[in-house]
């Protein structure tokens, strides 16, 4: 299997989040991605840049404004003097009219942000860029007849929607990836999210759409970060009615769980009979995660990789989050090569 890596990542150094209600230092960091080419390299895996692309696949599943807004945020903060991290001070919330966006950089972060744990800063779009792009380039692989690939993507993306960011995600690379297979032969993809926080994001961008199925295991939204999306009952609406699926699982899940969960999710993509999958691979349901409460032991990590073989499907693993850093580049290694043994 090829990994997609960019040193442009590190770009991204966010400063501080507000996370249960304590300033603290990024989860999210750049160590992540070190530690995680470190263990994929040593298991053996072939690494490659990034091929550039145009903005045509990302202004496929983002609101162009959005994008707009991503490109140029941190200009826009510098032009009120300001060179800090960028958090919204004020949010557009369920009684804030929805159909203004606010001339000023104040007002657009809260526009287009929806937590206060998701800071912008200088480099953040260039990270943000070519995170993409590896995504892209592991889905060119897959389309052009790789078995797999794997793009190392930091920042994640499977908390961004079509035009909101938030969950240490600006740009959905998982959705980017499954636009650029529907674009490139694949009639119908699948994207199956195994990350400890439901994937709203993606949920959102193919709410609507039959073509790009939405699959999600993980931590209840009833306490669980991103508590306003991921319960069963959410199916999708329109033409998507019934290519949404979410199997929310409580605080302390352990493998057992876990496993008969997943094998479900299986199921539901087996009767789908996509052409593809995308694989929003987090690891944050280790049971030594910071931000997380799942109980899975690194043991459990190659087995979660040779359930996802048992498609048979072209796939294409997208990073997401894990925050256990020592441990980060071991669980994700582990996966990759359970798949490739299982192939
Ligand atoms: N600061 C709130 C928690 C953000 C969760 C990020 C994540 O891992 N999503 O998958
Ligand atoms: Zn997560």
């Amino acid at each position: 299997m090829k990994a997609v890596y960019s040193p442009l990542h590190s770009r991204h150094d966010g400063g501080m989040e507000l996370h249960r209600g304590e300033l603290v230092p990024c989860y999210e960091m750049p160590r992540r991605a070190d530690y995680i080419l470190a263990a994929i390299e040593a298991a053996g895996l072939e690494t490659l840049p990034p091929r550039p692309f145009t903005l045509e696949t990302v202004l496929k599943v983002h609101d162009a404004a959005f994008v707009t807004f991503l490109r140029t945020a941190f200009d826009q903060w510098k032009a009120i003097g300001k060179d800090g991290f960028m958090l919204p001070s004020g949010f557009a919330a369920r009684s804030m009219r929805q159909d203004v966006i606010p001339p000023g950089i104040n007002g657009k972060l809260g526009y287009y942000c929806y937590d206060a744990g998701t800071p912008i800063v200088e480099g953040t779009w260039d990270a943000v860029l070519a995170s993409a792009h590896c995504a892209l380039t592991a889905a060119a692989l897959v389309a052009d007849g790789e078995r797999s690939a794997y793009a190392l993507c930091r920042p994640p993306g499977h908390h961004a929607g079509a035009s909101t960011y938030g969950g240490y995600c600006f740009l959905n690379n998982a959705a980017i990836a499954a636009q650029y297979l529907r674009d490139h032969g694949s009639a119908r993809v699948v994207v199956l999210d195994v990350d400890y926080h439901h994937g709203n994001g993606t949920q959102d961008i193919f709410w609507s759409r039959e073509d790009v199925m939405t699959v999600s295991v993980h931590g209840s939204p009833e306490t669980e970060y991103p508590f306003f999306r991921g319960f069963a009952d959410e199916r999708g609406e329109g033409k998507g009615e019934g290519f949404c699926h979410n199997f929310p699982l409580p605080r302390g899940t352990g493998w057992d769980e876990y496993s008969a969960t997943l094998d479900q999710a299986l199921a539901v993509i087996r009767d789908y009979a996509p052409d593809a999958v995308v694989i929003s691979l987090g690891v944050d349901t280790y049971e030594n995660d910071p931000i997380s409460a799942f109980t899975l032991g690194q043991q459990h990590y190659p087995l979660i990789g040779a359930k996802i073989a048992t498609l048979g499907l072209p796939t294409v693993f997208v990073q997401e989050g894990g925050y256990a850093v020592a441990d980060i580049g071991t669980n994700v290694a582990n996966v990759l090569t359970g798949f490739e043994q299982a192939t």
